[in-house]
């Protein structure tokens, strides 16, 4: 939490102001921000300071794993977070791609669960890794990519978390995660979530221990219409202790997240937080 606190107040305090074409706002921005969560030491890194919508933020994750190209199949795991991205933004309502209501196009999961190949047909990226680790193999290239820049045409957005890299040492997982670009008021709270959650729930299907892991991010920005909510009222805030995230220990496979995972499967114990603050979505 205090990770999170000090990279807000260092966007406020040192933070550049940038014109942002996409959503035609300013970002106020900071270059590179590292944070870490031990897992092994079960530190749920839940924003305390504002009310978290941490159930959005694994049906979001959830979603990605399964290789959803659709906000549709994002509600009904219990998120609606790409409606916006898929429905309301000009530029991919006419994109010729987009096959109608709720497609998000070729991004996230739709890549990393089917990465075209230059010969033709498709890698199963999430498939390769977890047969890789659960035999034991790191071949220090583990890495879910949902990257290609040869599909941002046919997409609604470019992943912002976009590269997921996988390590053992010995009986140990370990994750670096990486963004380039984060949302830091919303976008955020979900990402820190996600990237403690991708390693538990792999480091558990895999048959290993969850070790430490590292959240990698570029551009950081709080945008123009955030940033007083931000400063004067999030940032006035006492942080309470953090909460504890439990995964249904019956959750075994990449088929079993697949198929019958839902947000049932997971709960937060111990979750102290201050009011809501309902911050502006730029679309
Ligand atoms: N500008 C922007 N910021 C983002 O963080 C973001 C995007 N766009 N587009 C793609 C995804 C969608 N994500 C989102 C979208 C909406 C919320 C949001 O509205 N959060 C509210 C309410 C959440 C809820 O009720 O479930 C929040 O207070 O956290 C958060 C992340 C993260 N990403
Ligand atoms: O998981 C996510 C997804 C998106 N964001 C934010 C970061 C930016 O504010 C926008 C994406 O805009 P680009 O113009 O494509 O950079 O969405 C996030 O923080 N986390």
């Amino acid at each position: 939490m205090k990770q999170y606190l000090d990279l807000c107040q260092r966007i406020v305090d040192e933070g550049v102001w940038v014109e942002n074409e996409r959503t035609g706002k300013r970002c106020l921005t900071v270059i590179n921000a590292d944070l870490t969560y031990d897992v092994s030491k079960g530190e749920f890194p839940l924003v305390t300071t504002r009310k978290s919508y941490w159930k959005s933020a694994i049906a979001e994750i959830l979603g990605y794993l399964r290789g959803y190209d659709n906000a549709a199949d994002f509600r009904a795991l219990g998120t609606k977070t790409w409606d916006a991205n898929a429905n309301n933004n000009p530029a991919w309502l006419n994109n010729v791609h987009r096959k109608g209501e709720d497609d998000m196009g070729l991004c996230y999961g739709a890549i990393g669960r089917a990465f075209p190949k230059p010969d033709g047909g498709h890698i199963d990226l999430l498939k390769q890794i977890i047969e890789d680790l659960t035999k034991g193999v790191d071949n220090r290239g583990e890495i879910l990519t949902f990257y290609h820049p040869g599909a941002f045409h046919m997409a609604c957005l470019r992943p912002c978390m976009y590269s997921h890299h996988f390590s053992l040492l010995g009986d140990t997982l370990y994750l670096n995660s990486t963004q380039r670009s984060c949302d830091v008021p919303l976008g955020l709270n979900f990402n820190m979530v996600q990237v403690y959650v991708l390693l538990a729930i792999v480091a558990q299907i895999t048959g290993h221990k969850a070790g430490q892991a590292f959240h990698k991010i570029v551009n950081a920005h709080i945008y123009e219409d955030q940033l007083e909510l931000m400063r004067d009222v999030q940032l006035q805030r006492e942080p309470y202790a953090l909460p504890t995230l439990k995964i249904n220990p019956d959750i075994k496979s990449l088929e079993d997240i697949e198929t019958w995972v839902t947000m049932d499967d997971f709960s937060v114990e111990g979750y102290q937080f201050h009011e809501p603050i309902a911050y502006p979505f730029s679309v």
